[in-house]
């Protein structure tokens, strides 16, 4: 993985940027604030700029944490106890715009009209009645690896993460499609369109306030017929990964042996990733998969708390799904 340490005249330059940001976007869920966030991401320290354009370009290992931010711990308050628990801006919001800026450079961030109410900037901290589900707000079963949304075929290219707190050290699991020595008869089978995805539960109408319906009925076909996909895919040599092997489906035995070998090989490869209070760490979802380790959560407003956004590189092609940055 990369590290990039930030400084104190770079922390100085990104507090400068943030608080006349603070001012100009207010509603990070506006279209406008992210025309904004793009203009105002060409003002952040030079070093992160080029450290984030050299990530967009592959030319770094699809995990990279941005450390060195210093949280506010007395502004945050309490950790809330379910991500619906705000009223307007949340207290982090001067961190959901860092995340935003850094984001930007990698491309447009965007939000799912079928996940977390719309919003574009997402809370995974830890929810009483979901700790053993495969969701974001788990905490004591295993949160299988995964490539985030890897059901949709719009899912994100880069995936975000802000750390506010994470003060047990619960670790995000990280594992690298590069790392993967798999045999070429089963490299070919998982990269057959031979495998289905089925939509994971953060996208159903339980797991949301004000079911957008039409959005969710199309995630319900999604359901019923997921269509069949790879699991690598374009270049040959050095393939892109989509898998969640907890929600696949196969079409034959050869497909599940791939799969079972694949799942096997990953799950010895994954590390632990540790992120702490301050770190912005972005994922490459088309060359990493990642999950999250058991934690006992203690539901008293100090739990772990981490701010989420999802990155598209190319916007034209949801453009038929999309109402402003939400995809439905
Ligand atoms: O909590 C984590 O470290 C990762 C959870 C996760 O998979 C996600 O929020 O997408
Ligand atoms: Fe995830």
């Amino acid at each position: 993985m990369d590290r990039l340490e930030i400084d104190a005249a770079e922390l100085r330059e990104i507090d400068r940027l943030l608080d006349e940001a603070e001012g100009e976007l207010t509603d990070l869920d506006s279209d406008e604030a992210l025309q904004c966030a793009t203009v105002l991401a060409h003002r952040l320290p030079a070093r992160i700029r080029r450290c984030l354009n050299e990530f967009r370009l592959e030319r770094m290992s699809g995990v990279l944490c941005i450390s060195g931010y210093v949280v506010d711990q007395e502004r945050l308050g309490a950790t809330p106890a379910h991500w619906r628990e705000r009223e307007g801006n949340s207290r982090a919001h001067r961190e959901e715009l860092l995340l935003v800026l850094y984001g930007s450079l990698l491309g447009d961030p965007i939000g799912w009209a079928t996940q977390q109410d719309g919003r574009l900037v997402h809370d995974v901290v830890p929810i009483r009645g979901h700790e053993h589900e495969q969701l974001g707000s788990s905490s004591e079963s295993l949160l299988t690896w995964h490539t985030e949304d890897a059901f949709h075929p719009l899912r994100g290219d880069f995936l975000g993460f802000a750390c506010l707190r994470n003060p047990y050290a619960a670790a995000t699991t990280v594992g690298y499609v590069d790392a993967l020595d798999l045999p070429a008869s089963v490299r070919e089978v998982l990269s057959g369109e031979r495998f289905s995805i089925r939509p994971d539960e953060s996208h159903l109408p339980k797991n949301n306030s004000q079911p957008a319906e039409e959005a969710f009925e199309r995630v319900e076909e999604m359901q019923r017929s997921p269509e069949r996909v790879a699991v690598l895919f374009g270049d040959p040599d050095r393939p892109y990964i989509r898998a969640d092997p907890y929600f696949m489906g196969v079409a034959d035995r050869e497909a599940q042996a791939a799969l079972d070998e694949l799942t096997k090989s990953m799950d010895e490869l994954m590390f632990d990733l540790r992120l702490e209070s301050g770190d912005f760490c972005f994922l490459d979802n088309y060359r990493v998969v990642h999950g999250r380790k058991p934690f006992t959560p203690r539901h008293d407003g100090t739990d772990r708390w981490l701010k989420r956004i999802n990155v598209a590189s190319d916007l034209r092609k949801s453009r038929a799904a999309r109402v402003g940055r939400a995809i439905r």
